[in-house]
């Protein structure tokens, strides 16, 4: 049974008849142009933002959870994190622990060796460089254990070291009951790392499958108007784009 499914979703009028689920074990990855709605789903499913449509868990509607219960199930990283307040390192991976209400020191350093910020807990977290604070976020979420892993481009700000590590650990995360989707923009590391991958355009899924299936000249070239040449079968996949395509 789906972890999750999404049946006839929409969100005003950025996101339109949305079918969608995710499997246990599952990492998927969710692609588009700016604007094509990537952070609008995420935050629908996170519960930041209401639509219509029916969205199930494991069969049962998730409108009848309490938050409590979805903070739990569900653990979000926005694309843009910010506290409001000085806070140190280990203040914001105890965040992660809220749902449950306690401060499980075992899962706080776990999440933050996970990420590498482990020699940082007790430094404010806004002394930290982009990147640095981007892994901070994630340990947040990864302190809570999630089943469903919700991360919007969590890759945006890493070098490359850490683009390999977090990938890698996102990889590791979704496995058994879990799941994990993930918004990002380099297609070529979509395809190297995602058991399947979403397509969106203009708020609707152009595209719905495994990487093979999703990547095609056609659907690059009506989405983002670019010509690519791709090779899925190297590993890792190589995609490079050859220019605009030519208008019809
Ligand atoms: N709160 C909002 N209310 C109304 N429209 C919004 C809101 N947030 C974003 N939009 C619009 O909805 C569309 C989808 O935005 P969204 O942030 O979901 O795109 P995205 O795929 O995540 O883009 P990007 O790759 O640039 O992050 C955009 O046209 C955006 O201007």
């Amino acid at each position: 049974m789906a972890l999750i499914e999404l049946k006839n979703v929409a969100l005003d009028r950025r996101l339109q008849a949305l079918d969608l689920d995710l499997q246990p074990g599952e990492l998927v990855g969710l692609i588009g142009p700016n604007g094509a709605g990537k952070s609008s789903l995420l935050n629908l499913l996170a519960g930041v933002e209401q639509g219509s449509g029916e969205i199930l868990w494991q069969g049962q509607k998730l409108s009848s959870w309490s938050l409590e219960t979805r903070a739990r199930k569900i653990g979000y990283l926005p694309q843009r994190c910010q506290s409001a307040w000085a806070l140190s390192v280990r203040d914001v991976i105890s965040l992660g622990r809220l749902p449950w209400g306690d401060e499980n020191l075992e899962k706080i350093l776990c999440a933050a060796q996970q990420t590498g910020v482990e020699d940082w807990l007790d430094l404010a977290v806004d002394q930290l460089s982009g990147g640095e604070q981007a892994r901070v976020w994630l340990a947040r979420v990864l302190a809570g254990e999630p089943q469903l892993l919700l991360a919007d481009e969590p890759l945006a700000s890493l070098d490359l070291f850490y683009q390999y590590q977090i990938l890698a650990l996102l990889r590791r995360y979704a496995q058994g009951e879990r799941a994990v989707l993930v918004s990002m923009h380099d297609l070529a590391i979509a395809a190297a790392s995602c058991d399947r991958l979403c397509l969106l355009h203009q708020g609707q899924i152009q595209a719905l499958g495994s990487p093979q299936q999703v990547l095609q000249k056609e659907h690059l070239r009506a989405v983002y108007q670019v010509e690519v040449e791709l090779d899925l079968e190297v590993h890792p996949p190589r995609l490079a784009v050859l220019g605009p395509s030519q208008c019809p």
